[in-house]
C-alpha cells in the first residue's frame, strides 16, 4: 500500500530509515524536506529515546520504532544499521515483495539466501554506490568481459581503528608514521576482517567480477584525512580507473557523499529525466 497521490504522479513511496547514525539521520532529514514520490514514515535506532531527540526538529514527527515493526509501515527500507542487522530488517521487507537499500553491502555475502528470498518474493535489494563511484561502469563493462578489477583504499588511522582483522592479527597503527599496507586480499575476506570499512569493496566485487577474483589492498596513512578508494578495472570493452576522496561524516568511518548516494538514488525513482544507470 502506497500513500495516494496527485492524479498522473506516480504513488508515494513510503520509506523507512533503519539505522539513525551518521547515513540514516541525513537520509531522515532530507526526505523531510522533501524528495518527490517519497515519504519518510519510520525509523529505527538501537536507543530510540536518543533517536527522538535527534529527529526533533523535522517538520513532520516520525515514528521510532523496532525493526521488526518496519515492515508494516513502509514500502521500502533503507539498512543503515550495524552490518549483523542486515536480515533482520532485509528479509520482511524482501518476503512481502519490497525494496531494500542496503548500506552494509558486505553482510550480504554471509547471508547471500537474502537474493534467494527476494526472487522468490519478487522484493529487490538495491546496493547504492555509496561512498564508491563508477558502478555504473563496471556494471556496464560485465556485460561483456572484464578481465580484473582491483581497488585499493587508503585511509587514515581511525577509519580503520578497531577492525577484527587488525586485532586478530596484532596490527597496531597507533605508531605509524607513513602509509603501510595493512590487509592484501579479497572483498570476501575483507568482508569478515574489516566489516564496518569495506562495504565498497564488496559492492565494486558484486558489481564486476565478484567477491573472490577483485583484489584489495587496504592502507593506513596518517597523512590522509579522507577515506580514499582507487578502482582500476581492465575489461574488453574499456580500461578505467578512477579515484574517490571522501569528506568523512559525524562518523570517520563513513564518507558524507554514502547518504547523498542513497538520496540520488530515491530522487531517480520517478524522476521524468533519469542520469546514471
Ligand atoms: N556501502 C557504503 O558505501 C557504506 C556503507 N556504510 C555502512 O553503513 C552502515 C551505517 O553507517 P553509519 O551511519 O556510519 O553508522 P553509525 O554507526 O553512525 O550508525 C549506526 C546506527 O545503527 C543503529 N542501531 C544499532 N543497533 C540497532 C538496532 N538494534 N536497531 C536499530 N538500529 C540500530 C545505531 O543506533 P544508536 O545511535 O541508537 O546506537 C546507529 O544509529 C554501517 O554498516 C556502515 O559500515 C558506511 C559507509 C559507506
Ligand atoms: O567502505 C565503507 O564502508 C566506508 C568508506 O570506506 C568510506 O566512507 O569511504
Amino acid at each position: 500500500m502506497t500513500s495516494p497521490s496527485a492524479p498522473g504522479a506516480h504513488p508515494r513511496r513510503r520509506v523507512a530509515i533503519a539505522g539513525l547514525g551518521a547515513v540514516g539521520l541525513k537520509i531522515a532529514s532530507v526526505l523531510d524536506q522533501g524528495v518527490p514520490g517519497c515519504e519518510l514514515v519510520a525509523v529505527s535506532a538501537h536507543d530510540r529515546d536518543k533517536a527522538r531527540e535527534r529527529l526533533a526538529n523535522l517538520f513532520r514527527a516520525v515514528p521510532v520504532v523496532a525493526i521488526e515493526e518496519l515492515e508494516a509501515l513502509a514500502d521500502i527500507v533503507v539498512e543503515c544499521a550495524p552490518a549483523a542487522l542486515l536480515p533482520a530488517i532485509a528479509e520482511p521487507f524482501l518476503r512481502a515483495g519490497k525494496t531494500v537499500i542496503v548500506l552494509s553491502s558486505g553482510a550480504i555475502l554471509s547471508h547471500e539466501g537474502l537474493i534467494e528470498i527476494a526472487r522468490a518474493h519478487g522484493g529487490q535489494i538495491v546496493v547504492p554506490t555509496g561512498a564508491l563511484l563508477g558502478l555504473d561502469a563496471v556494471t556496464a563493462a560485465a556485460e561483456g568481459v572484464i578481465r580484473s578489477v582491483r581497488m585499493i583504499t587508503r585511509k587514515p588511522v581511525r577509519g580503520l581503528v578497531g577492525a577484527p582483522y587488525l586485532i586478530e592479527n596484532n596490527i597496531t597503527l597507533d605508531d605509524v608514521t607513513e602509509p603501510t599496507r595493512v590487509f592484501s586480499g579479497t572483498p570476501r575476506e575483507a568482508a569478515i576482517g574489516f566489516p564496518a570499512n569495506l562495504n565498497v569493496a564488496v559492492a565494486l566485487s558484486l558489481a564486476g567480477i565478484g567477491p573472490d577474483r577483485t583484489t584489495l589492498e587496504i592502507w593506513a596513512d596518517p597523512a590522509l584525512t579522507r577515506n580514499t578508494h582507487t578502482i582500476e578495472v581492465d575489461a574488453d570493452s574499456a580500461s578505467f580507473s578512477m579515484t574517490i576522496e571522501n569528506v568523512p561524516s559525524d562518523n570517520p568511518k563513513t564518507g558524507r557523499i554514502t547518504a547523498l548516494s542513497v538520496i540520488s538514488y530515491l530522487r531517480k525513482l520517478d524522476a521524468p529525466l533519469r542520469i546514471g544507470s
